[in-house]
């Protein structure tokens, strides 16, 4: 556990860690010492000279107040390493969400990594003070009582020490055989939670659906499968734990007949007897405190592994030497990709883009349209380097995305999505996010741009309204605005906007089909475009299908060609809301 203290720690943490381990193992070995020096002081006590007691008993005081002092000190810097634990072990994690592919971020993996950050974090924390002293002085008192015995009786200590590795071995084999049905245990555990998490969050579809009362499928088969975990732990875990006991009291009952024996054929004195029960006492107390320690030491070192190991995932490949894109023109070449999420996806292993060829030259306009599940809104992950192709090449001013460095590619792409999430503060924080030193003169262009200022005009509190976790409070439409805001003030030369389907009314999206048309005067445009006004005004359209760009052109290109574009154009052109459909087969 210590070890995997070391690895979560990281670079930052091995001095405090060192100081404190260094203390507690100082007031464990002074704590056997004084344990010890009780034989002496108890020896003479009953034996024929009790005043000569004295020595003996200043040095048990003296053992006793150091011991004292340093389990204090060994105590409070329990504390201050558990607290620099939490900070470290947090920023680590934040570092490292910001390294890992965004592909890594499975739904699984995102409540794994949300359980470490809270409940793991907090529960490492307590690991120092609670868990690492007693651990600690489990093993060192005993050791150093056993070491002291061999002054006061070399058999009885070569005994203890025949037998130390027995009680070793069992308790080691209890707490295998222990630690590989917490796994399981946490697992279900953390199933459990998330199906209640999820059951909370959708209680308005269960509500719509009259699902409130008969319970929820997932949520009682997740309960149902703790409680068979718990079964099994008690059921298997439950023969170590006593056959660890047994063993102890096995050792004691040992000891204390041979002891008598000695002590009947004259070999050993009554007062060293006693003085050495005294002892033996003590040190089976010591080694049943480590293996009551021990349960909470087992889900200490499953969290410590389960954190070291995202912490050592790999991060997402940087270019070792970043080149920088010679302008805003963007190029896929051959591009196929798929997805290689696990089982839990349900994703499989079918290519999702083939041979995906198109070119954007810079400031123009180009409308990607395309049935629900075409591969749109992949290949605008693939253009800002979320995930990297699986054949081909992305490149951004003539350079390979992957060898522009992450800041230098952040600089020039700009995303909207449809799925807009905003952080917990007020609508000015949430647009500067993207430029936190803009002027007001930037910020306002960026709120007429994207219809924000409408919105604005409208709130009593204006840019200082606050959205609520996500942007809770705010409508769809009013969030799909503050997106475009943001996007618009990072003022990236590349814009890539998913268009929303559904959050704009009317007017409102005439405003926004003539904005986005002025932005391709400055900026390459890469429009997934529902909307009639904003694909009927693009400089070129890639009608996707089935991961494969089917045809390009400009509207009156393909409306004459009277492909799929055009029988498309024919069934959809007067119905508002226009959005490109699967042809009927
Ligand atoms: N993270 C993911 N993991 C696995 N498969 C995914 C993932 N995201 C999308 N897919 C799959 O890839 C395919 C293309 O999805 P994509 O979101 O690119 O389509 P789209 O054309 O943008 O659809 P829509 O218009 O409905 O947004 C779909 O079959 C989808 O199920």
């Amino acid at each position: 556990m210590i070890r995997q203290l070391y690895r979560v720690l990281g670079p930052e943490g091995p001095r405090p860690l060192n100081r404190l381990l260094l203390l507690q193992c100082g007031a464990a070995v002074l704590q056997g010492v004084a344990f010890a020096l009780l034989v002496p002081v108890l020896r003479t006590l009953l034996g024929p000279e009790p005043d000569d007691v004295w020595p003996w008993l200043t040095a048990f005081v003296v053992c006793a107040l150091a011991h004292a002092v340093l389990q204090g000190a060994a105590i409070s810097g329990g504390f201050t390493v558990g607290s620099q634990l939490s900070r470290v072990l947090h920023r680590r994690l934040a570092d490292q969400a910001l390294r890992l592919p965004l592909g890594w971020f499975t739904a699984g993996r995102t409540a794994e990594f949300s359980r470490l950050a809270g409940q793991n974090v907090i529960q490492v924390m307590s690991t120092p003070a609670h868990l690492l002293r007693p651990f600690i002085s489990s093993l060192l008192t005993p050791a150093t009582l056993v070491v002291a015995t061999f002054f006061f009786d070399v058999r009885t200590a070569l005994v203890l020490l025949v037998c130390a590795p027995v009680l070793f071995a069992v308790q080691r084999a209890s707490t295998a055989v222990m630690r590989r049905l917490d796994l399981g245990r946490d697992a279900a555990i953390g199933e459990s939670a998330d199906r209640v998490l999820e059951y909370a969050r959708n209680q308005p579809v269960l509500r719509a659906f009259g699902r409130t009362t008969e319970g929820y499928g997932a949520l009682d088969d997740a309960l149902m499968a703790e409680a068979r975990a718990d079964r099994r732990l008690i059921a298997r875990g439950l023969p170590g734990l006593v056959s660890f006991s047994f063993a102890t009291r096995l050792v004691f009952a040992l000891l204390l007949a041979l002891g008598v024996s000695w002590q009947l054929d004259g070999s050993l004195t009554v007062p060293t007897l006693l003085a050495l029960l005294v002892l033996l006492v003590r040190l089976t107390d010591s080694v049943s405190s480590a293996a009551e320690a021990g349960a909470g030491l087992r889900i200490a070192r499953n969290t410590l592994d389960r954190l070291g190991a995202v912490l050592d995932e790999p991060p997402f490949p940087q270019p070792a030497e970043p080149k920088t894109p010679r302008d805003a023109s963007v190029e896929f070449t051959g591009v196929g990709f798929r997805y290689d999420g696990g089982p839990s996806e349900g994703t499989g292993t079918r290519p999702v883009l083939n041979d995906v060829t198109f070119r954007l030259p810079e400031r123009s306009m180009t409308a990607l349209v395309g049935p629900s599940g075409a591969g749109k809104t992949t290949i605008a992950g693939l253009l800002a380097r979320f995930r990297d192709p699986t054949e081909g090449t992305v490149r951004i001013g003539g350079v390979d995305v992957r060898e522009i460095g992450a800041d230098d590619l952040a600089a020039h792409v700009s995303l909207v999505f449809q799925d807009v999430y905003l952080f917990d503060g007020t609508i000015e924080e949430n647009v500067r996010i993207a430029a936190p030193g803009a002027g007001p003169g930037e910020l306002a262009e960026a709120a007429a741009l994207s219809g924000l200022d409408r919105v604005i005009g409208e709130l009593p509190e204006g840019w200082a309204t606050k959205v609520g976790e996500g942007g809770a409070r705010l409508s769809g439409g009013q969030r799909q605005r503050v997106s475009v805001a943001r996007a618009l003030l990072k003022d990236a030369p590349i814009l890539v906007l998913d268009e929303a389907t559904a959050a704009l009314d009317q007017e409102n999206e005439a405003l926004f089909a003539r904005a986005v048309r002025t932005l391709a005067d400055r900026k390459t445009l890469l429009v997934i475009a529902h909307r009639l006004s904003t694909v009927v005004s693009a400089d070129r359209i890639l009608v996707l299908e089935d991961g494969e760009i089917t045809e390009r052109g400009t509207h009156d290109d393909l409306v004459t060609k009277g492909g799929t574009y055009a029988s498309f154009w024919e069934r959809r052109a007067r119905a508002h809301g226009w959005r490109l459909e699967a042809a009927p087969s």
